[in-house]
This record gives C-alpha cells, structure tokens and sequence, in this order.
C-alpha cells in the first residue's frame, strides 16, 4: 500500500492539511517545531489508530476543538485506489478503510508501518519490553497465528496470575498450565522463526551500515530452555505463588543482542545503535513484503541525528532500495537524500513543496 495524499484536520498545529505524495521517498524539511514529527505522527495514527509519542489521542487535537481527523488515499499493489481514515471524536477513534468500520487490527494489517525515532535508543539499551514489541511487530506482519496465540497466551496468563494473586491452591493454579504451556510454546517457535528468517538479512544490513563485527541474535524463551514450558511452570509454581505472578513464559522472553559475542548494550555508540535498528528495521520490512507482498511503509524522525554524512548516505542508499514507501525528517536538505526524495519544506505547521 502506498498512501498518495495524506489528509488532517485540527491535528496537533496543523489546522487544516492536504499532502500529495510521492509513492516511494519523502523527505519533510524545517525547523524545530515546524511539525515534522507530527506529519510522521500523522502517518503513524493512519495506519496503526495510536501514536508514538505517547498515546494520549486528546492531546493530538489542535487548538479548534477536540477532535481531529487523518484521513489517507492510497494505492494497493495492484494499483487499486483505497481509502483510509481515523477520527477522534473528543471520546472515541472512529477507524474505516473505504468507507467501512474496521477495527484497528485490521487497519493495522492492511498497511504495515514502522517507525525509527529518536525515543527507540531504548530498543537497545533498556529491558527487553522494548526489544520484544520491536520483534512482535514483524512476527504479527509475518506469521498470521501470531495474534490468536498470543491472545490464547494473555488469557490463560491473567487467569494463572488472577488466581496466584488471591493465593488460591496449586491445583487451581496448575489447572491454567496445561493452555499456558502449550500457547507459550507456539509463540515461542513463531518468534524464533521469524528470527531465523530475517537474521541474515539483519547482519548483511548491519555489515553494509558499520563495516564491523559479527552480530548476532539470540532469543532467550522465558524460560529455562532445556525444559519444556509446562514443566518450567510446575518447577515455578511455589515461587510464582509467593511473589503472585508468573515468572516463567514467552512474556519474559529477551532478545540478545551481541557483537562479536559481547552484548552490545551500553558498549555501541548512538550512531550505531540507529544504524542496527535500522538494519533490524528494514530487513524485518523485506521479510513481511516478501511473505505478504505489502511492503510496509518506513518512517525516519530526525534522518541525520547521530549519523556523520557518510552513515547518512549508505541509511540514504538503502532507502532508495527499498521496494516501499517511506518518509524521513530532516532539519535541512540532506545531500545524500537529494537525487532520490521527493522535498516539502514544513514551516508553522504547514507543508509547500
Ligand atoms: N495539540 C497541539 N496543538 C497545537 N500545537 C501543538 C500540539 N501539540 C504540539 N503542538 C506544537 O507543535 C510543535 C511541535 O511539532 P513537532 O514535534 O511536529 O515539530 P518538529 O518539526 O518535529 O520539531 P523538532 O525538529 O524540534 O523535533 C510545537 O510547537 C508544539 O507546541
């Protein structure tokens, strides 16, 4: 899907907005505070019904009332026109594809969009949370048992840790096991095959980014891994009823991320941690337009934060390769991006070409 005219109204300061875009790279110009981020911000609520920058959706609407609009015209791959829109009425988000009420997952499959920004340093240097959503968000795109075996794993983890909190007896709490362990399980395998898919993908992304190291991603389950998941619960049990919550599952799993076999957390430079979420960005991106044949649109706040202008060029080069669409900010034109995205200059919250 590419979207070709974005719309908005009373979006943060953009009264009114009426963008025709490039289907391939876009690169948004201006000062501080000109709305940069809020032109990605309003891509972002197109597609996925939240945003990034926190999820207040009241704070979004600009000074006229208090409801806003996105609204997107875009092509398929087949080059069939579609429409899109997300509304907050002040109360509630009112989500449609041509025309029709959906709900935001389906919105969320139709057009996949991820985005690198500046916040996202903690993907690599905070608890593994950040590195599992990260992953989910290519695991949901790519395999479609994703999301009715994790809400199989949440139900049966709120009911185990329902009744560990009012400490009932362990054959109350085992009885949940059985369907934790065996949607724990599958979750697992479906994360750690979408991880063996796109891990050469990432270290040749990476190699062509910074030159260096060999990298390496590894998926710590949750669990002890030389047990099987049902037996990791019933070995926990005793303790999970002391601390009231279960400690062992899919819900604890943490991706290692290693350099040269070292973890790379507190040790890369910002520079290189931008440029291996990118590497992890895209080549999750190349997976899902692979598998589903929708590349999803990539978003970049801030391109050339961080990255000296030959990092800027080969980010810049792998753009311009990449089958989809994507859009970038940048205080001023950047060199590197000139022959390849179509500019809009963004200036009080509105956007000229
Ligand atoms: N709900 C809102 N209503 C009106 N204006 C808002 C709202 N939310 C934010 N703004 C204004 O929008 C501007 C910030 O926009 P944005 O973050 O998109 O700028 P930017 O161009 O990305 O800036 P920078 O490059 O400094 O990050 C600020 O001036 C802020 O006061």
């Amino acid at each position: 899907m590419r979207i070709v005219q974005l719309k908005a109204e009373n979006f943060r300061r953009f009264e009114r907005l009426s963008l025709p875009l490039s289907s391939r790279l876009n690169l948004f110009v201006g000062e501080n505070a000109a709305g940069k981020t809020s032109l990605l911000e309003m891509l972002y609520c197109l597609n996925r019904a939240r945003s990034f920058r926190g999820n207040v959706m009241s704070e979004l609407a600009g000074p006229a009332s208090r409801q806003w609009t996105v609204f997107g015209a875009s092509e398929d791959h087949d080059g069939l026109p579609h429409t899109s829109g997300v509304q907050w009425n002040g109360d509630a988000l009112d989500i449609r594809v041509d025309r029709s009420a959906v709900r935001s997952m389906e919105l969320l499959r139709l057009c996949p969009t991820q985005i690198l920004e500046p916040g996202m340093h903690r993907v690599v240097l905070e608890g593994p949370t950040y590195r599992r959503s990260f992953i989910d968000w290519g695991v949901f795109h790519v395999e479609h048992s994703f999301l009715p075996t994790w809400r199989r794993y949440r139900r049966a983890l709120k009911q185990r840790n329902q009744l560990l909190r009012t400490r009932r007896s362990s054959n109350e709490v085992a009885a949940w096991e059985p369907e934790l362990a065996e949607s724990g399980e599958a979750l697992h395998a479906l994360r750690v095959r979408h991880l063996a898919s796109i891990a050469t993908a990432v270290n040749e992304r990476i190699r062509s980014f910074l030159d260096e190291g060999e990298w390496t991603f590894d998926l710590n389950p949750g669990w002890k891994a030389d047990v099987a998941l049902r037996e990791a619960l019933a070995q926990h049990r005793a303790r999970d009823q002391e601390l009231g919550t279960t400690s062992a599952g899919p819900h604890r799993a943490e991706l290692k991320i290693r350099a040269d076999a070292r973890s790379v957390r507190n040790r890369i430079s910002r520079g290189q941690q931008k440029l291996l979420l990118a590497a992890m960005l895209l080549a999750q991106c190349d997976e899902i337009a692979r598998s589903s044949g929708r590349a999803p649109i990539v978003l970049i706040d801030d391109f050339t934060a961080e990255l000296a202008p030959r990092f800027q060029a080969r980010l810049a080069d792998a753009l311009a390769g990449y089958a989809g669409q994507s859009f970038v900010t940048a205080f001023e034109p950047v060199p590197s991006l000139d022959a390849v995205a179509t500019m809009f200059h963004v200036e009080h919250g509105k956007v000229r070409r």
